[in-house]
């Protein structure tokens, strides 16, 4: 018997890893754009998921973006359905008319859809088609945008979203690895034009930023970028759980005329300035800011009426929500009514140009998100 070709090898290793410990008794899906990533990942997925007596589909999603698209989502379709994947279903989704650039709008349509169809068929898991490489440009680009190390922890392995596990079995195996099994098992993978749209930065960064990299510092360093994601998201995970015992801590419930949670000043300030943010990133989320909105400098702010308490008046934050310092505890409110001239003034300082900031701006927008959660 021919030995198994190597590609096609380190893509079922990485798919059975990822499927030993999913339940039984409930399918996966497979997310599948036909770009050769997720084409690689199904078929090894069509491979390994019976032989551990899982059931295994695919879904494509089609943004109806391009000429075309809905035709090359029923392709990948009727591929799937030949090779096994069971249920196979193209989604259309509606991308005009959601909040943020296109690529954001699109992802999120595609999230939305990916998971509404787990839904569907009762599915635990989503399988992702993200590679090395493109885990690699996610710390590259976070590292451009100076991002914390929540931006630089990048992709995680797995993460629940609306009670779905939304997996990344080919974190570790690189593109040319899945170019190669493409080529190997004949399959004839799309090409997104976006990919080699020079007007996304994602793009300049895969066509110029890496190969460059690549050769001045030689190959090992997309696997080194990577590895620097897995050690911050530990520590990240480390500092979130602190964070969460702290909120607990400082939290002051609701009661009397307070609606909803405050935070006890004194047991902020006693915390490390790395935990106290994310407790205070936490109740600002708590509060109903949309995490997309939020930046840093929201976070600073709510974090001077702790640390550089000169009687500031109150911090703005996304969602009309109005954050006080009153004795020693911190409250909130729903801005009502016109804001005052100081407000005014405030939200202007606070938020000074941090629209494009926030979004990471024309050049660095987010594109694998959602990743900062
Ligand atoms: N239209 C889509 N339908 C279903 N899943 C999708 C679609 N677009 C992207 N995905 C999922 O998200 C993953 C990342 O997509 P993205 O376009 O960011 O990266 P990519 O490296 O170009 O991936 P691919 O080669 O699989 O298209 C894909 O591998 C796939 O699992």
């Amino acid at each position: 018997m021919a030995a198994l070709p190597p590609p096609v090898a380190a893509i079922r290793v990485a798919v059975r890893r990822a499927l030993v410990g999913v339940p039984r008794d409930r399918p996966v899906l497979v997310a599948c754009s036909g770009g050769a990533d997720s084409l690689a990942l199904a078929a090894a997925t069509a491979f390994v998921a019976p032989r551990l007596g899982v059931a295994a589909g695919l879904v494509s999603v089609d943004h109806g973006l391009q000429a075309g698209s809905a035709g090359r989502a029923a392709e990948v379709v009727q591929w799937a359905r030949g090779i096994g994947l069971a249920p196979a279903e193209a989604v259309a989704v509606q991308v005009a008319g959601r909040p943020g650039g296109p690529e954001a709008a699109a992802r999120e349509a595609r999230y939305q859809a990916l998971v509404a169809t787990a839904h569907r068929y009762d599915a635990s898991t989503v399988l992702l088609g993200h590679t090395r490489d493109d885990q690699a440009e996610t710390v590259l680009l976070a590292l451009a945008r100076g991002a914390g190390p929540r931006g630089l922890a990048a992709m995680p392995v797995d993460r629940e979203l609306d009670g779905v596990i939304l997996s990344r079995p080919l974190l570790d195996v690189s593109r040319e690895e899945t170019r190669k099994a493409c080529a190997v098992l004949g399959l004839t993978p799309w090409e997104d034009p976006h990919n080699a749209d020079d007007r996304y930065a994602r793009a300049r960064v895969r066509a110029e930023v890496l190969p460059v990299l690549v050769r001045v510092l030689g190959p090992g360093v997309l696997d080194n970028l990577a590895r620097t994601a897995r050690l911050v998201a530990a520590d990240t995970a480390a500092l979130d759980e602190l964070a969460r015992i702290g909120y607990a801590e400082a939290r002051i419930a609701p009661g009397g005329t307070r609606s909803v949670d405050g935070l006890a000043v004194p047991v902020l300030a006693a915390m490390p300035a790395a935990v106290r943010t994310r407790v205070l990133h936490r109740w600002a989320r708590e509060l109903g800011a949309s995490p997309a909105a939020l930046s840093h400098r929201h976070v600073a702010a709510l974090d001077a009426l702790v640390t550089a308490w000169r009687g500031q008046g109150p911090t703005h934050l996304p969602g009309g929500i109005r954050a006080t310092r009153r004795g020693a505890e911190l409250l909130a409110e729903q801005d009502g009514g016109p804001a005052t001239e100081q407000d005014g003034r405030l939200l202007a300082e606070q938020n000074g140009g941090s629209v494009a900031e926030q979004a990471g701006g024309p050049v660095l927008e987010q594109e694998h998100g959602p990743v900062v959660e």
